[in-house]
C-alpha cells in the first residue's frame, strides 16, 4: 500500500468524528470517500496529508508509520502527497506565479538555493521563463493561455482548476481532493473528472472525498462509505451502489438516511 490508513481514530472538542477508519490508495487509483456532509471526509483527508496526528491509528506510507519517522524523513514523504481544499485559495498574483508556488514551497532547501541562485545569475532556465511542469499542469486543466491573468481574476470553476494545476506541478504521488467540484456547472466539472483520469493514468493515487454519488461512480475504481464517522463499506462503485454489503450503504444511496 502506498498511503494508507489503519484504524484511524479522531475528535476535537465537541467529540469523536472518526472511529476505526482503514482506508487505502495505490498507484493509479481512484479511491473516493463518499458520505453525508459532515461525517468526516476532510478530517479523514487532513490526517492522510499528515497535517497532524490522529489521536489512534496510523498514517502509514509504504508501511511505514509516518509519525514515527524523522520530521525530515516525514517532510519527504509529505512532499510526495499534495492536498487540495475545497476553497482554491488563490493569491493576488498572475495564476502562473500561484502555480509555481506550490512547486517552490515542495522543494527541499537545497533545490531552493539552486533555483534562488539561478535566477539570480540569470541562467537559461529564468530566461526561457515558465517552468515547464507550470504549463503542462495548466495545460492538463485547459488553462495554459490564463497564465498571466491575474488569480483573483478567475471564475470559481477557474480558480478551482488553478488549485488543481497547482497541486499536479507540485510532482506528487498521491492527490488528495476534497470535494473538489462542489459549486462547479457541468463544463468545469468534467475538466476536473479528465484531469483526475488522466492523473490516474499517469500512475498517481487520487483521493476524492464528495459527497456526489454520481461523480463517484464515474471517476473511482473503489468508494470507501464513510457513515457516522466511520467507514461501513469499501468496494467497486458498481458493487457499492447497486448492490452494498451494508444495508446503511443501500438507505444512504437512495436517500433514505436523513442527516
Ligand atoms: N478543526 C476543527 N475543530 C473542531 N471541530 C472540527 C474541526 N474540523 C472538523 N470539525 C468537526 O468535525 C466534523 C466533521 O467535519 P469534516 O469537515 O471532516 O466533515 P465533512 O464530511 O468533510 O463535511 P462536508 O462534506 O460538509 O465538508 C464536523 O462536525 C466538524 O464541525
Amino acid at each position: 500500500m502506498t498511503l494508507s490508513a489503519i484504524d484511524l481514530s479522531h475528535g476535537f472538542d465537541d467529540g469523536d468524528v472518526l472511529s476505526d477508519v482503514s482506508l487505502s490508495v495505490e498507484p493509479g487509483e481512484a479511491v473516493t470517500i463518499v458520505g453525508p456532509s459532515g461525517t468526516g471526509k476532510t478530517t479523514l483527508l487532513r490526517l492522510l496529508g499528515m497535517f497532524h496526528p490522529p489521536e489512534s491509528g496510523t498514517v502509514r506510507w509504504r508501511n511505514e508509520d509516518v509519525w514515527r519517522l524523522s520530521e525530515d524523513d516525514r517532510l519527504g514523504v509529505r512532499r510526495r502527497v499534495s492536498m487540495v481544499f475545497q476553497e482554491p485559495s488563490l493569491f493576488n498574483a498572475p495564476v502562473e506565479q500561484n502555480v509555481t508556488y506550490g512547486r517552490r514551497v515542495r522543494q527541499t532547501w537545497s533545490k531552493r538555493v539552486r533555483a534562488t541562485v539561478t535566477r539570480t545569475l540569470g541562467s537559461r532556465t529564468a530566461m526561457e521563463g515558465i517552468d515547464s511542469d507550470v504549463t503542462a499542469a495548466l495545460e492538463t486543466v485547459g488553462l495554459a493561455d490564463k497564465l498571466g491573468q491575474n488569480a483573483l481574476s478567475l471564475s470559481g470553476g477557474e480558480a478551482q482548476r488553478v488549485a488543481f494545476a497547482r497541486a499536479l506541478a507540485t510532482d506528487p504521488e498521491i492527490l488528495l481532493l476534497d470535494e473538489p467540484t462542489s459549486n462547479l456547472d457541468p463544463q468545469n466539472t468534467a475538466v476536473i473528472e479528465e484531469a483526475i483520469a488522466d492523473a490516474r493514468r499517469r500512475g498517481l493515487g487520487v483521493v476524492v472525498a464528495t459527497h456526489d454519488m454520481h461523480q463517484a461512480e464515474r471517476i473511482s475504481d473503489r468508494v470507501g462509505v464513510l457513515l457516522d464517522g466511520t467507514i461501513i463499506e469499501t468496494g467497486p462503485p458498481e458493487q457499492v451502489f447497486d448492490s452494498p454489503d451494508d444495508d446503511r450503504t443501500r438507505q444512504f444511496v437512495a436517500g433514505e438516511l436523513m442527516y
